[in-house]
């Protein structure tokens, strides 16, 4: 498997804050990629040195193959955080002059522009001025700018922010349609269901450090897991049990238990201990943990997720 981007290391101090502190990670080749943090996390920073416009104070970025620069541009599409367009500029035009910055032939730009514009229901504006624009229709003309190349890398950064949900789907499925024709697409987000739905890998950071990187299923399996249980006795006892809630009255004798297990143990041992230990079970289900419950896991205290939505 192919790294399309590594960082070793990397380091960016402003003054004395580390926004960015020894981060070591891996894309790999055609995955789609969560870049996940709270505010403040060092995601725009990161990215901004993986893109050449900052450089780092310690450690080293290989993007392609290569150190970050311009030689890279052909094959990278970048969506920023501030979007900012040429505002007097007419629409298609502002893609062509993208696309002829990545080298491209301006018919080829245009004509691959055009057929953007029509997917993202953009067709009827293709002479309007880009001021002329909603903030969502702009943002939607600045993604456009950053697919018009066909890039081998897409680097969204933040881009679901101001979308309303018809665009979010919109954009989600441009993701996915990248990855399927062979790109690589790392985004960042501080909104979990969208890395819960779209990321083959993720990185979770907080405060510049890295938390977590791997797998949406090893990011849960770094969660205890939970049980929902409808019971004639209480589950809390069995061996694995680390605790056992109920939840409302209990019917007909029939009660329902919100089950934490210890950490490491399987459901299924449990399902066992209950089948022995004669507990009647008229329900008996894992609940599957969501991204945002890793997130509070692994990044700890309420005040760095505060500003994470669920
Ligand atoms: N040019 C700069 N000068 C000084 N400090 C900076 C600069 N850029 C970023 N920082 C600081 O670095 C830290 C990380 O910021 P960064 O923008 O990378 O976070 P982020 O994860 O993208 O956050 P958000 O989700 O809020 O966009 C923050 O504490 C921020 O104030």
């Amino acid at each position: 498997m192919v790294n399309v981007l590594e960082l070793a290391g990397v380091t960016k101090k402003f003054g004395d804050l580390a926004a960015v502190d020894d981060l070591s990670f891996a894309v790999r080749e055609g995955e789609v990629f969560g870049f996940l943090g709270g505010n403040g996390a060092g995601k725009t920073t990161s990215i901004r040195m993986v893109l050449d416009i900052l450089r780092p104070t310690a450690g080293t970025i290989s993007v392609l193959g290569r150190a970050p620069g311009r030689e890279n541009s052909r094959d990278i599409g970048f969506l920023p955080e501030e979007r900012g367009l040429y505002r007097q500029m007419k629409v298609i035009d502002t893609i062509t002059y993208f696309g002829r910055l990545k080298g491209m032939s301006a018919s080829a730009a245009r004509s691959h522009g055009r057929e953007l514009l029509a997917r993202f229901g953009l067709a009827d504006n293709e002479k309007t001025a880009v001021d002329k624009l909603s903030k969502g229709m702009a943002q939607k003309v600045q993604l456009a700018t950053a697919l018009v190349n066909r890039p081998r890398l897409l680097i969204l950064d933040e881009p679901f922010s101001g979308l309303d949900p018809v665009n979010q789907g919109l954009l989600e499925h441009e993701i996915t349609r990248a990855a399927h024709d062979g790109a690589t697409v790392i985004f960042s987000t501080h909104v979990m269901q969208h890395a819960e739905r779209l990321c083959d890998r993720l990185l979770l950071i907080a405060k510049g450090a890295k938390r977590f990187e791997g797998s949406q299923d090893e990011a849960r399996a770094t969660l205890p897991a939970r049980l929902s249980v409808v019971a004639r006795s209480s589950p809390a006892a069995l061996p694995g049990v680390a605790g056992a809630t109920a939840v409302d009255a209990p019917v007909d004798g029939w009660q329902q238990w919100d089950v934490a297990l210890d950490p490491g143990v399987d459901p299924g041992a449990v399902l066992e201990r209950c089948t022995i230990s004669g507990v009647a079970l008229r329900r008996f289900e894992p609940r599957r943990a969501t991204l945002h419950d890793v997130f509070i896991h692994l990044v700890g205290t309420d005040a760095d997720a505060g500003s994470v939505a669920a």
